[in-house]
């Protein structure tokens, strides 16, 4: 958006439209002191880095290179610690590596993490044992736990969720720049419990390669100490822009460009619940420079996407939308195609991403939601497909993911099945891969990535 275009939009805009998804807060001066607070605190990212996305997935747009977008579905105050941080940043390293290699092209790494709390849901109240008592809606809104206390929105919760934001984004920077994420390290990078596994060991293998690769270029006289690329990754994050009062608190102008921006993550998204073109929360992110991420379930239609994209992006810049499509494996190859033939009739280039997981959420025979494997992978074909049948790219892929040894989606080489689903199911909302799926999937897409760009 030019910076003239900032006349008509205010930080404080989304509140003249319907809000989804926001719950009244019983104590709004409660939640207006937080929003103070927050507003006088430093913001999370700087617009340098929106920058850097920007220009990466503009290469995404152009074909030169492909983006993964993957962590949590709801990431939790609870289960925060190093742990959960490393382990999932370490497995989208080793996706990103396997998917490198494989098409050799680079790739743009953002984390679902540093700040994905807030969660829409299909029904506001949740009924257990004839109790009915409001969704959990994320833990920067209200707590899992099924009480009427728990569930109750506190405003307090915005100020954890920043805390815990930073925190995360500290160890993040640490992990990305601090030695951990240097090529030499590779065969550190794969889990305990994934090192014995079919997957481990190919994961092994590769390992193997890149450091004779390595240690070839260094014997011919290469000076890996004069390659910042091979001891530091770029490393970013995203999230929903759902809860549009932490967001707003967090918007900052950068004085040199007189552009607001979003300090809350580098990359935001639209849900497919909140996409609304007369929506609050598509009112907030028109005005915020971040690179904007755009849910696509089954019912959107292509004049959806344009009206959204002449509103989100009016000056067509580069880098500037991800569109990611999430139809479910069974609908993908009859709902993408008129999206992409829209987008491209248009004259359009965003990047486009398939968001595999969220069209594919089943209940298990044991109570559980869940996702198959097969499913997700075959949804992903049919992404790859449809773009090949129109001749577009296909840019990235969006994973609900933890480098943790849970047991939430059913299938892939461990064979994981309803009743296995109990012994780990751990998700505070959707089911997600774990770190030995997601390293399975990934050597899987890297086949049909390396025949894509081929
Ligand atoms: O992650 C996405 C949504 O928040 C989630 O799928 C909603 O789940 P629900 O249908 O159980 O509310
Ligand atoms: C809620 C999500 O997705 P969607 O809006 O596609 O349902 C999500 O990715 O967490």
């Amino acid at each position: 958006m030019t910076a003239a275009a900032h006349v008509n939009w205010q930080p404080a805009g989304w509140r003249d439209r319907p809000a989804l998804q926001i719950p009244a807060y019983g104590d709004p001066r409660a939640l207006a002191q937080v929003e103070q607070r927050l507003a006088s605190l430093p913001a999370l990212i700087f617009p340098g880095e929106i920058s850097q996305l920007r220009e990466r997935l503009a290469a995404v747009a152009r074909g030169e290179a492909f983006l993964l977008q993957g962590g949590d579905c709801a990431e939790s105050f609870e289960e925060f610690g190093h742990e959960p941080v490393e382990s999932t940043f370490r497995v989208i390293l080793q996706m990103a590596v396997v998917l490198t290699y494989a098409a050799a092209c680079p790739v743009v790494k953002v984390g679902r993490i540093a700040g994905q709390f807030a969660k829409p849901r299909s029904s506001d109240v949740e009924t257990i044992d004839g109790v009915t008592l409001p969704s959990y809606r994320g833990d920067i809104i209200n707590a899992s736990e099924f009480s009427p206390a728990a569930r109750h929105p506190d405003p307090a919760r915005l100020l954890t969720a920043y805390s815990h934001s930073a925190a995360t984004l500290n160890l993040l920077r640490a992990l990305a720049q601090g030695g951990f994420a240097d090529l030499h390290e590779v065969h550190r990078w794969t889990a305990d419990f994934v090192r014995s596994s079919p997957q481990g060991e190919r994961f092994e293998e590769l390992a193997e390669r890149i450091t004779q690769c390595l240690a070839f270029m260094e014997a011919c006289g290469f000076d890996a100490t004069r390659a910042p690329q091979l001891h530091a990754v770029e490393f970013y994050t995203s999230h929903e822009a759902l809860h549009l009062h932490y967001e707003e608190a967090l918007t900052r102008l950068d004085a040199r460009q007189q552009r607001w921006y979003g300090g809350s993550a580098h990359m935001l998204w639209l849900g497919e619940r909140t996409r609304k073109l007369s929506g609050a929360h598509v009112e907030y992110l028109r005005g915020v420079q971040n690179p904007i991420g755009v849910k696509l379930g089954p019912s959107a239609t292509g004049d959806d996407v344009l009206h959204l994209l002449d509103v989100l992006d009016p000056d067509q810049e580069p880098g500037r939308v991800v569109l990611i499509t999430r139809m479910g494996s069974d609908k993908v190859a009859e709902r993408l195609p008129p999206l992409l033939q829209a987008v491209s009739r248009a004259g359009r280039t965003p990047v486009w991403c398939c968001d595999p997981m969220h069209g594919n959420t089943v209940s298990s025979s044991t109570g559980y939601k869940t996702r198959d494997f097969d499913r997700i992978l075959g949804e992903v074909r049919g992404f790859f497909a449809a773009h090949a049948q129109q001749g577009t790219h296909p840019g990235g892929l969006h994973f609900e993911m933890t480098g943790q040894d849970v047991t939430e989606c059913r299938g892939g080489a461990q064979a994981l099945t309803d009743e296995g689903l109990s012994s780990r199911y751990r998700t505070a909302c959707d089911p997600r891969l774990n770190g030995s799926q997601s390293l399975e999937l990934a050597f899987l897409i890297a086949d049909v990535l390396k025949r894509s760009r081929a």
